[in-house]
C-alpha cells in the first residue's frame, strides 16, 4: 500500500549540528499525525524537513509514492505540493479573506476557484468573513483562514506548526477537534507539531513521542497510553507513577499495593526487581478496602479530584475520585487497584521528561 507520507530513516542537520537522528514513520491517506515532544527536541525541524526547507543528510521522504527527499537530492518547497499553516498564519494583509484563500489556486477556472472557497468558508464557518480584511479578524478567525488557504489547492500533504498555540487553552481541545472533523470531512492527510498531549489526543489518529531528535514511538493515542513501549513515553503521556515490584511469574507482580496481575506474559524472571507503571484510573477509592493511603494533594478536576496519595512506604501515587467524596488532605481513605493489564519496565530509571 502507497502511503500519503512514508519516512525512512531520515536524519537532518542543522548548520552541522545533527538535530534528528533516523526517523522513521508512516501516514495512511487522510490520516492525521501529531509530532508530541518538549521544546528543542526537533518537532519543528521534521516539519520543515517534510515541507522541504531542510534537507537530510540520510534517509528518505516520500510523499504519494514519490521520493522529495533524499541525501543530495531535494524537491523544491513549491513542488513537493504541501500546504502549510505556521505560527503567526502569516495572512496577506493587502487581500480580503476571499482573495487570501483562493490564493494558491492560480491556474483553476474561476468558477472551481469561487467553489472551493465556498467550500472551505462552510467548513471552517468563516463564510461570513470573506469580504473583510485580516486586521478584522479574532486570531481565531485568522487561523480559520490560514487553514483553509493551505487546504484551498488540496495539498498531498498539510503540515500545522503548533496550530493552537496563541488561542486560549480552554479553546484549543475543542478547536483541534473541530478542525479535526473539517480535515477528515474534505480527506486531507495532515502532521501537525504540538507539546500539548490532550490537543495531540483531540486531533490525531497517531501520535509521535519524540525526545532530543528520535522518535521513541510512533502509534494511536490509545496505544501510547496503554502499550507505552518505553518509561519515558509511559511518564510523558498521561499521568502515573512508577511504583517498585518483584516479579513473581509471568503474569503477576508484588507491589506494596499487593500482588498485581496482568492478562500477557511479561519478559522478566521471577525474582526480578522491576517498576510498575500505575495510572490514577487504576486506583480505585474504596472505604471497604484494608489497604488505605494518606491523602497528600487534591487537585478539583469537575467531575473528579485528583488525589496525590502516600502510601506506608511514602511511595506516591495518584487516584482519580469522584468529587462529591470530599477527604481533607492528611486523612487516610481506603483504595484498591483494579488492572487486568500492567506496563512494567526494568528498574534502571530513565531520566525524567523534561516538560
Ligand atoms: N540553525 C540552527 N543551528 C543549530 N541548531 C539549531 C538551529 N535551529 C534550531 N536549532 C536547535 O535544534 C533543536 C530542535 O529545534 P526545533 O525547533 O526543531 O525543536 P522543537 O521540538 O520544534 O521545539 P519547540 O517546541 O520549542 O518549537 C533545538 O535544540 C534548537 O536549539
Amino acid at each position: 500500500m502507497t502511503h500519503a507520507l512514508q519516512i525512512n530513516n531520515i536524519s537532518v542537520a542543522l548548520e552541522g549540528t545533527p538535530i534528528v537522528h533516523a526517523i522513521s514513520l508512516k501516514l495512511k491517506e487522510g490520516d492525521i499525525g501529531c509530532l508530541l515532544g518538549p521544546s528543542g527536541c526537533g518537532k519543528t525541524t521534521l516539519l520543515r524537513a517534510i515541507a522541504g526547507f531542510e534537507a537530510v543528510t540520510g534517509g528518505e521522504v516520500i510523499i504519494g509514492g514519490e521520493v522529495v527527499s533524499r541525501a543530495g537530492h531535494q524537491l523544491p518547497v513549491e513542488r513537493r505540493q504541501v500546504g502549510m499553516v505556521f505560527q503567526d498564519y502569516a495572512l496577506f494583509p493587502h487581500l480580503n479573506i476571499r482573495d487570501n484563500i483562493a490564493f494558491g489556486l492560480n491556474g483553476w477556472k474561476a468558477a472551481d476557484k469561487q467553489k472551493r472557497v465556498q467550500e472551505l468558508a462552510q467548513l471552517l464557518h468563516i463564510g461570513e468573513l470573506l469580504d473583510a480584511y485580516p486586521h478584522r479578524l479574532s486570531g481565531g478567525q485568522q487561523q480559520r483562514v490560514a487553514i483553509a488557504r493551505a487546504m484551498a489547492p488540496r495539498p498531498r500533504i498539510l503540515l500545522l506548526d503548533e496550530p493552537f498555540a496563541s488561542l486560549d487553552v480552554e479553546l484549543r481541545e475543542e478547536i483541534a477537534r473541530e478542525i479535526r472533523e473539517v480535515l477528515k470531512q474534505d480527506g486531507i492527510t495532515t502532521i501537525l507539531v504540538s507539546h500539548n498531549q490532550l490537543e495531540a489526543f483531540a486531533m490525531a489518529d497517531e501520535i509521535g513521542v519524540m525526545r532530543a531528535g528520535q522518535l521513541l514511538q510512533w502509534s494511536s493515542a490509545f496505544d501510547l497510553y496503554h502499550e507505552p513501549q518505553s518509561a519515558y513515553v509511559a511518564d510523558f503521556v498521561g499521568e502515573g507513577v512508577f511504583l517498585p515490584g518483584t516479579v513473581i511469574d509471568t503474569l503477576s507482580v508484588s507491589t506494596e499495593l499487593g500482588v498485581l496481575h496482568t492478562d500477557e506474559d511479561l519478559p522478566y524472571a521471577s525474582g526480578e526487581l522491576v517498576s510498575v507503571l500505575i495510572r490514577p484510573d487504576d486506583v480505585i477509592h474504596d472505604d471497604d478496602s484494608h489497604s488505605t493511603a494518606k491523602v497528600l494533594e487534591k487537585a478539583f478536576r469537575g467531575s473528579v479530584f485528583l488525589y496525590t496519595l502516600e502510601l506506608d512506604s511514602g511511595a506516591r501515587i495518584l487516584s482519580l475520585v469522584p468529587s462529591h467524596h470530599a477527604h481533607a488532605k492528611g486523612s487516610a481513605i481506603g483504595i484498591r487497584v483494579e488492572m487486568d493489564h500492567l506496563v512494567v519496565f526494568p528498574v534502571e530509571a530513565e531520566t525524567p521528561p523534561e516538560r
